[in-house]
């Protein structure tokens, strides 16, 4: 690893920490512009751009910026404001106006964000690779007769080349997708849809514990005369691979296992997945939304065939993905995304260059600080837990030594986890995964582990991420402890158990 990587991610977690909760969004600029430089990555623009092009754009920034500040008056308050120190010069410069627009937030304190798997704050050196290509490198990259084509075609095939980097693939293996939903989509009912037409291979094999998109589109091919074999876990979260093994059938089209959990962090062990998977001539998809960036991944030791990828879960832009389908020996998909032929034919649409240039730098950075922030992010999990699990009748859901450490499920009990998660209001978490946060349902994956609901209902998951700090996570274990002592002693149940009453020898009386 390189020496300057944590010096730049350090700088990189300042500027978000800076822009995200302390000071106004303008400061946000200044400290963006700085970590970009020590990068390097402003660079890219020049390199990248037409001279024509920059300069126009400039003119029309500044424009624009002085209409914006004289419209809003924010530039003689930010002249005098003593927390920024910025000068109205430094107010002035192209990128702050763009910035400042784009990240206009309410002043003063926000809670602290504890809730990386539902998503990730972009890092600021992404949104830096991704500006020009908002502004003057419009063009659109199929375009094969002007440089507007060539410059963002070239640009968006450096970023598939960063994203195959990150997977050990080959860049002409990655198809840019809306995100992971979309690659689960298209994985799943691609391959089902190829296979109908042959009529032979007809079951697909995925797990209880899946993502809802992952099972929903199993229920779709349910629905269209498909057998679908749903894997129980053990209850430490992970599959059985003798019942995987089992569970295989001549008529078997794809097995569809996710690297890590979304709500509890468990990884599945996809190495030797992929090997009995290739061993009986199945094809192996893994949804590894929260596994790219995380974990090091390679697609060919894992004998992976087809793998989907979010951006906005590896600290990149919401609204593209990626998907890894396999050339040698080639996956065979039907595409559910018809149209001009793009990407290989198999997902038609014009691509969106700064969205594939943000998911790109986003695998690119990813691949540089993977061993610093595993480090930080592991030290910061350890403390979490210990801490948490200090308290009695705390629990961590899921295999704890098969396990993403950014990902800390714990279960409370005698706490009920929605009035918690209201008790916890200075701190943003969630109960399980944000599709389903709305519903007071206990998690179907902690049902899976073989969880009772009251014990689902009383989980929280703690997501730490690239820009937590250690104070961050002080300051969360403080408030957990306070707050769940708190809640007990309004419990009678707690009052019991205190009392040395065994719970499950109490007969309630029936009404
Ligand atoms: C495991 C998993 N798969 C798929 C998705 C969906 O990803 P996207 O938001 O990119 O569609 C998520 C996001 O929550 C996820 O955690
Ligand atoms: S966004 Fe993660 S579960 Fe839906």
């Amino acid at each position: 690893m390189s020496h300057i990587a944590p010096t730049a991610a350090r700088q990189a977690r300042q500027a978000l920490r800076i822009a995200s909760r302390r000071y106004p969004a303008s400061a946000f600029s200044r400290v963006s512009a700085r970590t970009a430089n020590a990068t390097g990555q402003r660079n890219y623009v020049s390199e990248t751009k037409p001279s024509q092009a920059t300069v126009n754009v400039d003119t029309t920034i500044k424009a624009d910026q002085k209409a914006f500040l004289k419209q809003t008056g924010t530039m003689a308050e930010h002249a005098t404001m003593p927390s920024t120190g910025m000068s109205a010069d430094a107010m002035m410069s192209p990128a702050a106006g763009i910035l400042k627009q784009a990240t206009i937030m309410d002043e003063g304190s926000r809670p602290i964000y504890l809730d990386a798997q539902a998503t990730t704050p972009m890092d600021p050196r992404v949104l830096d690779a991704m500006l020009p290509f908002m502004t003057g490198l419009y063009g659109n990259p199929h375009s094969r007769t002007h440089a507007y084509g060539w410059e963002t075609d070239k640009a968006v095939e450096q970023s598939r080349e960063h994203i195959a980097n990150l997977i050990g693939a080959d860049p002409k293996e990655i198809i840019f997708t809306s995100g992971a939903t979309e690659s689960n989509n298209m994985s799943i009912k691609g391959v089902a849809r190829f296979f109908k037409r042959g009529g032979k291979k007809n079951h697909i094999i995925t797990c209880q514990t899946e993502h809802k998109c992952v099972l929903d589109s199993c229920r779709h091919l349910q629905d269209e005369g498909y057998q679908i074999t749903y894997l129980p876990v053990q209850p430490n979260g992970l599959i059985d691979l003798a019942q995987l093994e089992a569970a295989i059938r001549p008529e078997t089209a794809l097995v569809s296992i996710m690297t890590v959990n979304n709500e509890i962090g468990v990884v599945q062990p996809v190495e030797e997945i992929g090997k009995l998977c290739r061993s009986k001539k199945v094809y192996f998809h893994t949804d590894a939304a929260q596994a790219v960036g995380k974990i090091p991944l390679d697609v060919n030791k894992m004998n992976v065939d087809l793998m989907s990828i979010s951006g906005h879960k590896l600290y990149g832009p919401k609204g593209i993905g990626a998907c890894y389908v396999r050339r040698r020996p080639r996956v065979r998909l039907d595409p559910i995304i018809s149209g001009g032929g793009q990407e290989r034919g198999l997902r038609s649409g014009t691509l969106a260059p700064f969205l594939s240039v943000g998911i790109g730098e986003a695998a690119r950075l990813a691949k540089q600080e993977m061993e610093y922030d595993t480090k930080r992010i592991t030290a910061l999990s350890n403390r979490l837990l210990e801490g948490l699990l200090s308290m009695e009748h705390t629990t961590l859901n899921g295999d704890r030594e098969r396990h993403y450490p950014g990902c800390v499920n714990v279960s409370f009990a005698y706490v009920e986890g929605e009035s918690l998660l209201m008790a916890l209001k200075d701190i943003a978490l969630s109960s399980g995964s944000a599709c389903t946060s709305a519903s007071l349902e206990p998690s179907y994956v902690l049902r899976a582990l073989g969880s009772s609901d009251e014990s689902a209902h009383s989980s929280i998951r703690f997501g730490i991420g690239r820009f937590t700090t250690q104070e961050e996570i002080d300051y969360v274990l403080k408030a957990v402890k306070e707050r769940v002592t708190f809640l007990r002693e309004l419990s009678p149940l707690w009052e019991l158990v205190q009392e040395g009453v065994d719970l499950n020898t109490i007969e309630w009386s029936q009404h």
